[in-house]
């Protein structure tokens, strides 16, 4: 067959689809515009998007309740887990996702094709995992904070595994501590102990977070201890492995129950967490040199004021971020890891 006429023939088939997904979207518009009209729709209520399949949304109401099917009006496109709607419960117990709201962040990866596709939306923080063991370089504690800057997203550095720590808190300590000093919080944790996980519900309290990091550092042993409703979660991992492959790029958002013991149990206010597989496998992709540089949050202030324009940090004469190094202003280790960070963008 030649290759004019299998792409001719694709060219059908994808027209076909197209014009038939069209007509269904618009059939829906138009039952979805009666429906309205007839008042067979509740009044508008706001929620929050907790998982999707397609075209069909899971929204949790705010003002609580379990979550509801909806699907969506005909003219809305794009909703990810997390994004903030507008609904109206309908009479069967579904219901229909009528507006987004605003968004104050958006999480992307790339799909299969490469392309960037946003995930999951209103998230607050970025937890980036480490561990005792395996132990963490400095380099690549900074190439998630990287990533993490380039997303807008507010970025915790945890640390977990804590009981496997020397008496003196050993090199990890002081390492933890010199993000400190950039204004980075550090949260440390422990699922060896009862109380291990006291300090990162407090830091969760109240606001939309991710884990990320490399595998083994404790991602999964957290997660199981911050939602032991097991069922929760069996329950929607088999519902979304029947969706196949679309498994690693459907993420879920579990509003955290309050921890049953401990000092934080009354005056915490509800978190959330969204988990994929995808979004824990988060890392450096689709960074250029300027947007690495800027994800060093110290060197910002300095950007910008080298000799030369097109200043690459190198060797170049009247380089800031050169002078800052010499000075100490710039931690020297920070700047080696810049500097591998950028030489590995190249190789790629
Ligand atoms: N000593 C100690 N071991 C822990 C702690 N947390 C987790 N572990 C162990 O570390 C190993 C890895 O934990 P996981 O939760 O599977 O790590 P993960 O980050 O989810 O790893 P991936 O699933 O590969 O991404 C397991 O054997 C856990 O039992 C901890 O606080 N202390
Ligand atoms: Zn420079």
């Amino acid at each position: 067959m030649s290759k004019r006429k299998l792409s001719r023939q694709q060219r059908w088939r994808i027209e076909k689809i197209q014009a038939e997904r069209a007509r269904r979207a618009e059939k829906r518009g138009d039952q979805d515009a009666e429906k309205l009209a007839a008042g067979e729709y509740g009044p508008e209520r706001q929620g929050r998007v907790t998982a999707h399949f397609g075209r069909t949304l899971e929204v949790a109401p705010a003002d609580g309740g379990e979550p509801v099917r909806c699907h969506l009006r005909a003219n809305l496109e794009g909703l990810v887990t997390g994004d903030r709607v507008i609904w109206r419960a309908g009479q069967d117990g579904s219901g229909v996702v009528v507006a987004r709201g605003t968004r104050d962040s958006v999480l992307e990866r790339p799909d299969a094709r490469g392309q960037l596709k946003p995930v999951a939306a209103n998230i607050d923080q970025i937890l980036i995992v480490f561990a005792v063991e395996p132990e963490p370089h400095a380099n690549l504690i900074d190439r998630y904070l990287v990533a993490a800057e380039a997303t807008g997203i507010a970025p915790v550095l945890v640390l977990n595994k804590i009981d496997l720590l020397p008496a003196n808190g050993g090199s990890l300590r002081a390492l933890l501590a010199r993000y400190e000093t950039l204004g980075y919080p550090v949260v440390t944790t422990t699922t060896a102990r009862a109380d291990g996980l006291d300090a990162l519900h407090a830091r969760l309290a109240g606001r939309t977070s991710v884990f990320v990091g490399q595998s083994g550092v404790g991602k999964s042993s957290l997660i199981d201890r911050l939602l032991p409703d097991e069922q929760l979660r069996i329950g929607a991992l088999s519902e979304d492995s029947r969706k196949g492959r679309h498994t690693t790029t459907t993420a879920r958002l579990y509003v955290l129950p309050r921890p049953a013991t401990g000092a934080f149990q009354a005056p915490l206010a509800d978190g959330a967490l969204i988990d994929s597989p995808g979004i824990r496998e988060f890392g450096l992709t689709h960074l250029d040199e300027g947007q690495v540089a800027e994800g060093f949050i110290e060197f910002r202030d300095l950007l910008g004021h080298c000799r030369f324009r097109d200043c690459r940090h190198r060797q170049e004469p009247g380089c800031a971020l050169l002078e800052a190094v010499d000075e100490g202003r710039i931690h020297a280790d920070r700047f080696a890891s810049y500097r591998r960070i950028v030489d590995s963008l190249d190789e790629t």
